[in-house]
């Protein structure tokens, strides 16, 4: 199905059939290098025209799309849950989170500068900040809208082009964002979007033309994108998993810590990159605030995803839920105790019944070798473990392979302060966690990546400087009158 046509279906809410489990939302082609080829030449052309532009010519183009993003954001939100499966409610706030994106950005964009440096006798030397080219962006499937925005949003403003390749679980929403920029007035082919799965990706990571890579996804993939980047010297930007730690101590207001665990466990069915699934609870509490939390869970409302009260949808697909659900099963084995869900969940909705949905699950006599505990379950899996010292906390938080967030609650500012400082992560959360406001950097540590998204220093990755050296008097030349 072409997609102004399906959005236009959203529009109307004639979709309402592909609430049936498993139907057929779209069809679309997957590229090969004869397309990608084609996205590369025509990226390239746009780029000549949108780099000579001001940074306030662009800031406007991406006004305009942030303005446009804003109004259509129920009908964007829409596309974005029958696309992903994550609840209308917070489809809506991704949509806030994408079009905030795009505004920041627009703010930058004529803020590029270099600076001006004075040399012995009246010489001097400029830097000016400039482009880098067809910047190429690969998105995972949890957040499709917005990691499309956040990607393109930074690469445009500084001047780039960008082909974007979707996941193939998840293609649809990245097309509302091309028409959406064209419309505000891009110049066709400066954002171009190309279908399908490792062989695509392969091949912008590959083509010469293409001057950097921001990538969104798993270890190992992101290893290979790495590996190709690294044969044509070009820079990447890698958001990849994690098994982030949450520390509550006992000083905590546990009402909040008892609301952010469930914040850093259960949004988008668990499925988020950064989400604090290691919850490291201090002894004194832990009863407190395990009873907390399983009341809490068991509130969550789990369904159709398109309506206004539904918190929790299903998740991506039937592998991933058996994946998800197999580490339930280990766990179990390894001596975890279930205190809550953790098993396939059948929605009373007959349209439903085989929906890929399980109850949120929380687990407790954990340990730090268990399975549950050191890998990514990229699903709604928290797993509780105790703790007694500040110090052991931090040597067990860090004894991670990744690095790419960590949470901690406590009334004791000090200890905050001193506990973010030696956590070994892109992101710590003081008293919340998952909230992520465009200003500040997102990215990861250790196997977690590289590179940042958002925030003022992403510019950097999305170009690169050049120095201009002007002298003011002669050339001393050491081979005058040899
Ligand atoms: N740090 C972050 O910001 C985030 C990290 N993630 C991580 O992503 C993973 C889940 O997402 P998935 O989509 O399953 O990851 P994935 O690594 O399987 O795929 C990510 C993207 O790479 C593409 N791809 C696959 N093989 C490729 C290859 N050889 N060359 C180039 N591209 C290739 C896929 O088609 C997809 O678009 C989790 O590990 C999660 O932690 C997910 C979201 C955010
Ligand atoms: N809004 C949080 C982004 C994290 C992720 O992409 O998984």
């Amino acid at each position: 199905m072409e997609h102004r046509v399906l959005r236009e279906l959203v529009e109307k809410q004639e979709l309402v059939d592909t609430r049936e489990v498993e139907s057929v939302i779209a069809t679309l082609q997957c590229s090969g290098q004869k397309e990608v080829n084609l996205a590369v030449k025509n990226a390239k052309i746009a780029f000549k025209s949108w780099s000579k532009k001001s940074g306030m010519e662009r800031s406007r183009v991406l006004l305009e799309a942030a303005r446009m993003i804003k109004e259509q954001k129920d009908a964007i939100a829409t596309m974005e849950t029958i696309n992903n499966g994550k609840s209308l409610f917070e489809s809506r706030l991704d949509v806030d989170t994408s079009w905030q994106c795009l505004e920041y950005y627009a703010g930058l964009a004529a803020s590029m500068a270099g600076e001006h440096v004075q040399l012995l006798g009246g010489s001097f030397g400029y830097t000016r900040r400039e482009p880098l080219g067809v910047c190429v962006g690969i998105g995972a499937w949890n957040y499709p809208f917005q990691i499309a925005c956040w990607k393109s949003a930074p690469a445009l403003a500084c001047g780039n082009a960008m082909i974007f390749k979707p996941s193939p679980f998840t293609p649809v929403s990245a097309l509302l964002l091309a028409e959406i920029y064209t419309k505000a007035g891009m110049p066709p082919g400066l954002f171009n979007v190309v279908q399908g799965g490792a062989a695509t990706g392969q091949f912008l990571c590959q083509h010469p033309d293409v001057a950097k890579v921001s990538f969104t996804g798993s270890v190992p993939t992101g290893t290979k994108v790495m590996e190709m980047s690294a044969k044509g010297i070009k820079p990447v930007t890698l958001e990849l998993g994690g098994k982030s730690p949450l520390i509550i101590f006992s000083d905590c207001n546990l009402e909040n810590a008892v609301k952010g665990a469930l914040v850093a466990n259960f949004l988008t069915q668990g499925q988020v990159c950064c989400n604090g699934t290691r919850v490291f609870v201090q002894k004194g509490i832990i009863d407190a605030f395990t009873k907390e939390v399983v009341e809490q869970t068991q509130r969550i409302k789990i369904g159709d995803p398109l309506l206004e009260d539904t918190r929790m949808g299903p998740l991506i697909n039937a592998p991933h839920l058996e994946r998800v659900l197999g580490f339930v099963k280990s766990a179990k084995e390894q001596g975890a105790t279930v205190l809550y869900g953790g098993s396939l969940y059948v929605p009373t909705d007959p349209k439903l019944k085989h929906g890929y949905y399980m109850t949120p699950c929380i687990l407790t006599n954990c340990r730090d070798d268990m399975t549950c505990v050191r890998e990514e379950i990229f699903g709604p899996v928290m797993s509780i473990l105790s703790f007694e010292t500040e110090a052991e906390v931090l040597e067990r938080a860090n004894a991670s392979p990744y690095g790419l967030a960590a949470g901690v609650f406590t009334r004791d500012v000090q200890r905050a302060h001193r506990v973010a400082a030696e956590l070994q992560v892109g992101t710590c959360y003081i008293n919340n966690y998952n909230v992520s406001p465009v200003e500040l950097p997102f990215g990861g540590y250790k196997k977690s990546g590289f590179g940042r998204e958002n925030g003022r220093v992403t510019i950097e990755y999305y170009s690169q400087l050049k120095t201009v050296y002007v002298e003011m008097g002669d050339v001393e030349s050491p081979f005058e009158n040899q």
